[in-house]
């Protein structure tokens, strides 16, 4: 199994997008040059693109918090980062421009901007957004999203540029819906020089949407509009003779044809149907708590009699639980800063996988990294707190991962234990470290919108909380893997989410945790 790994989310992190808009400046400054040197017809494409980033830069859109405080605040950001300078770049590609190119190139090379990609990483991210909270495209196009403040709506070409890509994806009924209010929005509003979007561009894109939904009729007619708004666009005439000889059902293959059309759209990751927690809908935990138990545990350890951990029962058998405050401001601040060097896009150990074990993957679009305790005195000072409030032994436990998630984020449903019975695959089970026993998750940020732990089998939804932890057991008592503990990261809907994973393994627990005999 392998995945191609783009940007599935929007924006990784807020530091990303002071990066870009640093680099952005300079960028602006090199192609001001460039136009006192440049012919009409690339000074004007260079101005526009100019123009755009000064919108950029006078608008809120220049503060990064703002910008990942709303999906279409994002996009349109990711949108004249990626498609704008694509559109411009064509015009840089000969003479005096070339050097510039480079140029400018490198500077977006080092501060990572979003690259072509990035609008289908978007589009996908939206689609993700909108299954899990429910979420009606004339809503989202609009910028009204649940829970946070409404932004500016789509433009015509932004919705057709969403639209388009979920029919490259074949997810029609989005596409569709996407496309239609690109057409609705078009006669409205002025033109972008650079771009070449025509009206018949989304009608071209609408049809095929029907189409494979399977609705002809509808098809053909749009295809007539098509004709009608522009007599020369390519093929038009071919098509609407080949779905009128369908509709008639005059083509021999006509069978076969509509077949083709109404053939399932490929399958995908998708949590629409456990949305419901995401949404924090339901909340009620299975395990029968009749109140939450809050305590002060301090294990008899001096250490915690200083400063007891704050623990809220949240579950029993799997045994869940909330520990406030774990971590301070201070650290949270160190560790993001010592965490940002290391950064990655995340890849998930695999079974069947490639040489290096491990692949780029779709089902958890963060980025994260393993931080060793020499790295920073945070680290350690981190680890020994958790062996502190956990009363459990570190010695074997995994380095912290650092994971960080943008807009559109997310971890599908999983398990930290590698036991699985399902799964015969147990060569990341290393006999002196024994299995992933119990998981701290110390949430280091809020999350606008969005962004739960959720354990669909039990019902319980965990709403990231500054500076506090997820605190569970993966195995039963007699380390089997405990099937309950399925869960997942939900979609970051707004602002940044992030994360310090400890694993804490089997080996060197016997004291604290003794498994049954
Ligand atoms: O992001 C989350 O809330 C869950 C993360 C998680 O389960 C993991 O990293 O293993
Ligand atoms: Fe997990």
């Amino acid at each position: 199994m392998h995945f191609h790994y783009g940007a599935m989310e929007i924006f990784t992190a807020l530091e990303d997008v002071q990066n870009i808009m640093n680099a952005e400046r300079k960028i602006v400054d090199i192609l001001r040059m460039l136009v006192l040197q440049s012919d009409k017809p690339r000074r004007a494409a260079i101005n526009s693109y100019i123009n755009k980033s000064k919108d950029i830069f006078e608008s809120p859109d220049a503060d990064p918090e703002h910008i990942v405080s709303h999906p279409l605040n994002s996009f349109r950001l990711v949108k004249h980062f990626s498609s704008g300078w694509e559109n411009l770049r064509k015009h840089l590609e000969h003479d005096a421009g070339q050097a510039t190119l480079i140029k400018i190139e490198k500077l977006r090379r080092q501060a990572r901007f979003p690259e072509t990609d990035a609008i289908a990483g978007a589009a996908q991210g939206f689609l993700r957004l909108q299954r899990t909270y429910r979420i009606r495209t004339e809503d989202f196009a609009a910028g009204n999203l649940p829970g946070i403040t409404k932004a500016s709506a789509l433009s015509a070409v932004d919705c057709y540029l969403v639209g388009h890509q979920q029919l490259l994806d074949g997810i029609y009924d989005y596409a569709a819906s996407w496309l239609e209010i690109a057409l609705q929005k078009w006669p409205k509003e002025k033109r972008d020089p650079l771009s070449s979007i025509q009206k018949s561009d989304i009608l071209n894109s609408l049809q095929l949407s029907y189409y494979h939904l399977g609705n002809v009729w509808m098809a053909l007619e749009l295809c007539k509009t098509i004709r009608e708004v522009d007599p020369f666009y390519p093929n038009i005439t071919a098509k609407i003779l080949t779905y009128q000889a369908l509709l008639d059902g005059t083509t021999k293959w006509s069978v076969n044809a509509m077949k083709l059309q109404t053939r399932p759209p490929p399958v995908r990751v998708d949590n629409g149907l456990r949305g419901f927690l995401c949404r924090g809908e339901d909340t009620s935990p299975s395990g029968a708590l009749p109140h939450l138990r809050c305590l002060y545990e301090t294990h008899k350890n001096p250490y915690l009699i200083l400063q007891p951990v704050k623990l809220e029962v949240v579950h029993v058998s799997p045994d869940i639980f909330i520990l406030h405050d774990v971590i301070l401001d201070s650290q949270i601040e160190r560790l993001k800063k010592v965490a940002a060097t290391h950064l990655q896009p995340a890849t998930l150990v695999q079974s069947g996988s490639d040489k290096s074990g491990v692949v780029e993957t779709m089902t958890r679009t963060a980025k994260s990294a393993f931080l060793d305790e020499k790295i920073d005195s945070v680290i350690a000072k981190i680890n020994h707190h958790i062996g502190q409030m956990t009363n459990l032994d570190m010695e074997q436990a995994e380095a912290l991962q650092i994971a960080s998630y943008g807009i559109g984020g997310h971890y599908t449903t999983h398990y930290d234990f590698f036991r699985n019975p399902t799964d015969p695959d147990t060569k990341h089970i290393q006999p002196h470290l024994g299995d992933r026993m119990a998981t701290v998750l110390i949430y280091l940020t809020d999350v606008q919108a969005g962004g739960a732990t959720t354990f669909p089998l039990i019902n319980v939804t965990l709403f990231p909380q500054k500076g506090s932890a997820a605190f569970w057991f993966n195995l039963h008592r007699d380390g089997t893997g405990d099937l309950k503990t399925l869960h997942e990261g939900c979609p970051v809907l707004a602002g940044n989410k992030w994360i310090a994973n400890k694993w804490i393994r089997e080996v060197g627990q016997w004291r604290t945790r003794p498994c049954l005999s």
